[in-house]
């Protein structure tokens, strides 16, 4: 069934869903959703199938630019530009800056990558790094080829005889559960607690018992994140800074640079009271300092979310996370510091950026409740590159983010602690 014919009350479709809907809620225990906090309702709102929800209060960058009408179209799903207080930031080029004041420090530069740009760095994401050394959530129950289960895939779809059947690791004693994130309350990291997480023990999780061969195409479906620069460790959500890291490729730390450099850090700051701590006026030097060093790809199939959490395993609590959005669009939640705040929901398109920095900002509550269905842009659809063709099956049902942090302080000296990085 489309999801579009949800949106016409008078279709059978819409009626059935309704009955389903009113079958599979009528026992629930409506006194429990009055106990959700302010992020959770929202959430629930955006995430819901049916009724649909409606994106007329999702700020949509793209509806004040003419040249993606298109895009807009023909994706059915928008939102609107003035949903929320933004301020338009000064800049050189072509550009555009917005911060949005209600959140210091949270700044969105729309269409930020060309369209080459972007199939680019979708490749980049698929064949260059959801492959060894980075980590990714399969490897823990597949012995997965160094190639990377997309280059399997590639060749699988060249020559039909190749074998790229990915076999399960043997199973250990216990048992952990497949590879999407899980909530886990992590303290969060500063240098005064540095040497606890340094000495904090970090287990090799254990492969699932029930994991069976499967081939790298099926496979490719099952991808959620590859780990990039300082190891992340899932299970206690730290770094394991004891492991190195394996450097981000300069592609990506030229682009999260150029979004930095983009961005009038004067206009965002200056003005405005918060409570730096030991990073006090750090913003200043960002355009010279800021220094990309982890990061995550995430990898969404049309049906996942992200749920609300902090990014606060980086020492650094204030340095900005530039975050890619690639392939279809989604709603993104953003808000306070608690769940109590209510997230101002902001529509992300293939090749928008949004910085995440500061106090306020950088260690917010924010998550992706939707995947926006039917939302690839036209730009996306080159039928006729025969390389492209691939990654467009792919993308028909996914969104990629590149998600990327600077783990520690400008000046700050690993080696101080022992650490040598
Ligand atoms: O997919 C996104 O837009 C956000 C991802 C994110 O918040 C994360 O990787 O921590
Ligand atoms: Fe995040």
């Amino acid at each position: 069934m489309s999801a579009f014919a949800l949106h016409d009350s008078s279709s059978a479709a819409y009626k059935k869903a309704r009955r389903i809907h009113y079958k599979t809620t009528k026992n629930r225990d409506s006194a429990a959703d009055a106990d959700w906090t302010p992020f959770r309702t929202a959430e629930k709102y955006y995430k819901a199938r049916f009724p649909p929800p409606s994106l007329v209060n999702v700020l949509d960058l793209a509806t004040l630019d003419e040249e993606r009408s298109a895009e807009i179209e023909a994706g059915f799903w928008h939102g609107n530009g003035d949903t929320v207080s933004i301020k338009e930031l000064d800049t050189h080029g072509g550009t555009k800056v917005y911060s949005v004041p209600s959140i210091p420090g949270l700044v969105v530069l729309p269409s930020f990558l060309s369209e080459k740009e972007q199939k680019s760095l979708i490749k980049w994401a698929l064949r260059d790094q959801a492959r060894h050394p980075n980590p990714t959530n399969l490897d823990v129950h597949y012995a997965i080829p160094h190639e990377g289960l997309w280059n399997m895939h590639l060749r699988s779809r060249k020559d039909t005889d190749a074998d790229t059947v990915v076999l399960p690791l043997p199973p250990t004693a216990q048992a952990s559960s497949a590879g999407p994130r899980e909530l886990i309350n992590n303290p969060p990291a500063s240098t005064a607690i540095l040497q606890t997480l340094l000495s904090t023990p970090k287990p090799d999780a254990q492969p699932s018992p029930s994991t069976k061969a499967t081939s790298a195409s099926e496979l490719c479906k099952k991808l959620r994140w590859a780990n990039i620069g300082y190891f992340y460790h899932w299970g206690v959500k730290q770094y394991d800074l004891g492991r190195g890291k394996a450097p981000i490729d300069t592609t990506m730390r030229d682009i999260c640079q150029a979004a930095v450099r983009a961005v009038d850090w004067k206009q965002v700051f200056e003005d405005v009271e918060l409570d730096w701590g030991d990073e006090q006026d750090s913003w200043r030097s960002w355009r010279e300092s800021y220094e990309p060093d982890a990061g995550i790809v995430n990898f969404y199939q049309t049906k996942d979310t992200l749920m609300a959490h902090v990014d606060r395993s980086e020492v650094c609590a204030t340095a900005p996370l530039v975050s890619i959005s690639l392939g279809h669009a989604s709603v993104f939640l953003i808000g306070g510091q608690t769940r109590d705040t209510e997230p101002v929901p902001i529509l992300l398109r293939s090749g928008d950026v949004v910085i995440m920095s500061g106090p306020a900002c950088r260690r917010a509550y924010h998550g992706v409740p939707r995947i926006l269905e039917g939302t690839l842009p036209p730009h996306l659809h080159d039928e006729c590159d025969e390389n492209w063709a691939p990654y467009l099956e792919y993308l028909k049902t996914a969104r990629i983010n590149v998600n990327v942090r600077q783990v520690f302080p400008k000046g700050f000296d690993p080696s101080q602690v022992g650490l040598s990085i």
